[in-house]
């Protein structure tokens, strides 16, 4: 069995880990950790997640920096479901020996480190980590991941934007001179399980967030290499996320030419379906599925993308499992859908 630990193992995006790396036949929970100074150290992952009262156990432990590098020889996967900052700090004594790191954070997925001052309000030091980074768009990126040792997660609202624009952009089909307009709303949980006003139950009314502003604009624009109009918005649901994409298209591109290029890019992603409806957020929540469906309009070269995946888990938990299943050579969906049916 592979030896797999899990960092941030008490937050929305570790417990989906816990549970995946638990139902997962080639992978055992080897420890789970929260930060140094936690309330929750020591306290049982049945007792901070009640969903998880089969697991009783597993006790979460306080991470000790002094103890990184040992954690990491003994172990083969290293799961961070921690904040960036902690990521950016720790990654460093994680790798060097045989272990993995999938970071499930912003840490490692931007290029330029000026992009974290601006963007994240910190200094990136390690701008060896992001030239070693393998971002971990699954289908998009698999020969890489199966090769890399530092796995950069892509953020929820990037992994529903590029899997429906980044076929497009690579069969050239897009016109140059008019940029792509994401529309995508979320649910509450993509903000993670710390207490806030802006999250709290009566605060939380469908609205628009981070106008021009958001962090995800420049990794989406990088991944495509081209820039976007990307407006998230929140919703008061618990989980998933649904964006929906209009883009110009070049002349005589028709709703044929799109559906046998998406149809050839995805052949042999069993966890992308394509939905002949526009996509909903209830057919997706609890599954490592990203759904798509897409029109075009042929008087106006117009296309809209719908876009639908559970934030939490194709957008982070479920995404990185299918990132150590390619590392390992194993079939993508192991230990993702065995509970579905
Ligand atoms: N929620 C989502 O939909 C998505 C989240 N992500 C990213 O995944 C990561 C985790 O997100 P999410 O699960 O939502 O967050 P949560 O806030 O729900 O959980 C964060 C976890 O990290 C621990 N933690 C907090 N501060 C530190 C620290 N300084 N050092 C180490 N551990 C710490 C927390 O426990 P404690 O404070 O008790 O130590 C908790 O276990 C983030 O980087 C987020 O940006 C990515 C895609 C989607
Ligand atoms: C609803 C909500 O608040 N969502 C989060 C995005 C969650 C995510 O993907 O986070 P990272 O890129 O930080 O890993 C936000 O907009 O900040």
């Amino acid at each position: 069995m592979v030896k797999t630990v899990i960092f941030g193992a008490s937050g929305y995006t570790g417990a989906e880990l816990v549970k995946l790396v638990s139902q997962h036949p080639k992978l055992t929970l080897n420890g789970l950790y929260v930060s140094p100074n936690s309330l929750d150290a020591d306290k049982d992952i049945a007792e901070l997640h009640p969903g998880l009262s089969h697991l009783k156990g597993h006790k979460v432990k306080a991470t000790a920096a002094h103890e990184l590098v040992y954690i990491a020889k003994e172990n083969d996967v290293i799961l961070l479901a921690t904040p960036h900052e902690a990521s950016h700090d720790w990654t460093a004594s994680l790798l060097g020996s045989n272990a993995v790191v999938y970071d499930l954070s912003a840490a490692f997925r931007l290029s330029d480190t000026n992009a974290y001052q601006t963007h994240y309000g910190f200094t990136h030091q390690h701008s060896e980590l992001l030239a070693q980074a393998t971002y971990g768009l699954a289908e998009h990126f698999a020969n890489d991941i199966a090769n890399a040792s530092l796995i950069a997660l892509p953020g929820c609202y990037p992994t529903a934007s590029l899997m429906a624009l980044m076929p497009l952009v690579d069969a050239n089909v897009l016109c140059q001179s008019t940029l792509p307009v994401i529309n995508a709303t979320s649910g509450v949980s993509g903000a993670g399980r710390k207490a806030s006003l802006a999250n709290s139950y009566c605060e939380v009314s469908l609205q628009a967030y981070g106008v021009f502003t958001h962090r995800h604009t420049p990794e989406i624009a990088q991944y495509l290499n081209r820039e976007v109009i990307f407006t998230p918005h929140l919703g008061n649901f618990k989980r998933g996320i649904l964006a929906t994409i209009t883009a110009k298209l070049t002349p005589g591109v028709s709703q044929a030419d799109i559906d046998a290029l998406y149809t050839a890019c995805y052949a042999r992603c069993p966890l992308i379906r394509f939905q002949s409806k526009p996509t909903r957020v209830d057919d997706v929540a609890n599954t490592p599925f990203c759904d798509l469906y897409w029109q075009v309009q042929a008087s106006n070269n117009h296309i809209i993308i719908t876009s639908a995946i559970d934030n939490v888990l194709k957008g982070a938990a479920s995404q990185a499992i299918q990132c150590v299943n390619l590392r390992n050579g194993w079939d993508v969906t192991t230990g993702l859908l065995g509970a579905l049916s």
